[in-house]
């Protein structure tokens, strides 16, 4: 592979933004590939897969670098040779590249191996808490699998079509897909494409949505003609799927505190087809007082640390903070007993986050059981990124008994 210098200039620049102004790589790498429009496939594959190697690889090649976390320009070169060396890519004679100890980086990695946070790349109190929570051999597994490259699924829109036809819709339109085992609605693309440009995404047959999130909406065991109150609504993945189950019969309420996020969701629900979903911002206790004991089933998609979807957001490995992790337990349990009110006698309670610590997972669950006799445990989910290739998800059913 040939490196050619306005790709790799806008590498650093956007890695620049990324460690140096916080801003979010998603946002930046959406950026970058707005610069140039004589860009091919391939250029653009080379800007948004680098940018994301290097925040993923961060700790790891800033050891092999020696550039002692500091991220000015010459630095991020630095770490960029690293990268390309790791590659197998020849670096050209740019002056960027003059000092590189090209033969020292492949002795370095190896030396790198024998320390989890270094060789995984990882921030010291994310090790330490992972370890305590779940032991050093299943966060070492973890870890390994979330430094992998995220593929992308869609969830099929089964009020417009069936998986079937969509995978021969998308076929005329040169995007491969294969099944999903054990996940109904998802298909996987064979080769990272950008889907959001073709006519049966424009037609709201599918969303990108992760294999695991897909396990969430299904949970809650919804039926046609429900009253369902989505209390975390967000953008409104999860209220689409509802949508979706319940054959857009009954009612949908989607919450969340940020009135732009259910925006985003309005969007969405129209391209989708989906009419049975009433939006409302938290603005105030009295929203959640209002359908006090009326619900036949309430998701809670909680707010989390995301330690489960690291694969997806690697730059959350650097950018989430210890205090972080102690204010959203607090916000998750506050969540779980304020919003748990809506679910009538009879009714279902879906708790799940994106996190695999436990804390935030079953012991959240177990600690509002203790505190909450009107509510029993039906059963739980636990999908680990090691051994579903998917993102981390908790899931827990409970149902109201009095
Ligand atoms: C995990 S995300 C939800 C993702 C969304 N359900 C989906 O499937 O796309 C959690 C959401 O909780 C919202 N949130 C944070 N604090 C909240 C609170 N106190 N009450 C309700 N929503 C809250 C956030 O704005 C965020 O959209």
């Amino acid at each position: 592979m040939r490196l050619h210098r306005n790709l790799c200039f806008t590498v650093i620049d956007s890695l620049h933004s990324i460690f140096n102004e916080e801003e979010f790589a998603g946002k930046v790498v959406e950026k970058a590939l707005k610069r140039d429009k004589r860009w091919g496939a391939r250029d653009r594959k080379f800007v948004a897969e680098t940018i994301y190697d290097i925040v993923r690889w961060k700790r790891l090649y800033n050891e092999i670098a020696g550039t002692k976390d500091h991220y000015s320009r010459e630095n991020l070169w630095k770490m960029f040779a690293v990268w390309a060396v790791l590659k197998g890519i020849d670096l050209p004679d740019w002056k960027y590249f003059e000092s590189t100890p090209v033969r020292r980086i492949k002795g370095k990695f190896d030396e790198a191996q024998k320390t989890r946070v270094i060789k995984e790349s990882i921030p010291d109190w994310m090790d330490e808490i992972a370890v305590k929570e779940l032991g050093a051999d299943a966060w070492s597994k973890e870890i390994a699998a979330m430094n992998q490259k995220a593929e992308v699924i869609l969830r099929v829109n089964t009020l417009k079509i069936d998986i079937a036809t969509l995978q021969k819709f998308l076929r005329k339109e040169e995007v491969d897909t294969e099944i999903v085992r054990d996940h109904p609605s998802a298909l996987r693309l064979v080769e990272r494409k950008n889907v959001f440009l073709t006519e049966a995404f424009k037609r709201g047959y599918f969303e990108v949505q992760d294999a695991s999130s897909q396990l969430v909406a299904p949970f809650l065991q919804v039926e046609p003609g429900m009253r369902v109150v989505d209390t975390c609504a967000g953008a409104g993945g999860k209220t689409l799927h509802l949508a979706s189950l319940m054959q857009n019969k009954g009612q949908i309420i989607a919450m969340d505190i940020y009135a732009g996020k259910l925006a985003q969701l309005k969007k969405r629900a129209k391209r989708a087809g989906v009419h049975n979903i009433d939006m409302r911002v938290i603005d105030s206790t009295k929203v959640i007082k209002k359908l006090k004991d009326s619900a036949d089933a309430v998701l809670i998609d909680a707010p989390c640390s995301g330690i489960g979807v690291l694969k997806r957001n690697p730059d959350s490995k650097w950018k989430l903070q210890p205090e972080f992790l102690d204010n959203i337990k607090k916000t998750q349990a506050e969540i779980l007993d304020s919003y748990s009110r809506m679910v009538k006698k009879g009714g279902k309670l879906v708790y799940a986050t994106c996190s695999i610590l436990p804390s935030e997972n079953q012991n959240q669950v177990k600690n509002f059981l203790d505190t909450h006799k009107e509510f029993k445990f039906v059963q739980d989910r636990k999908v680990s990124p090691s051994k579903s290739g998917f993102d981390g998800f908790y899931m827990a059913l409970l149902e109201r008994i009095e």
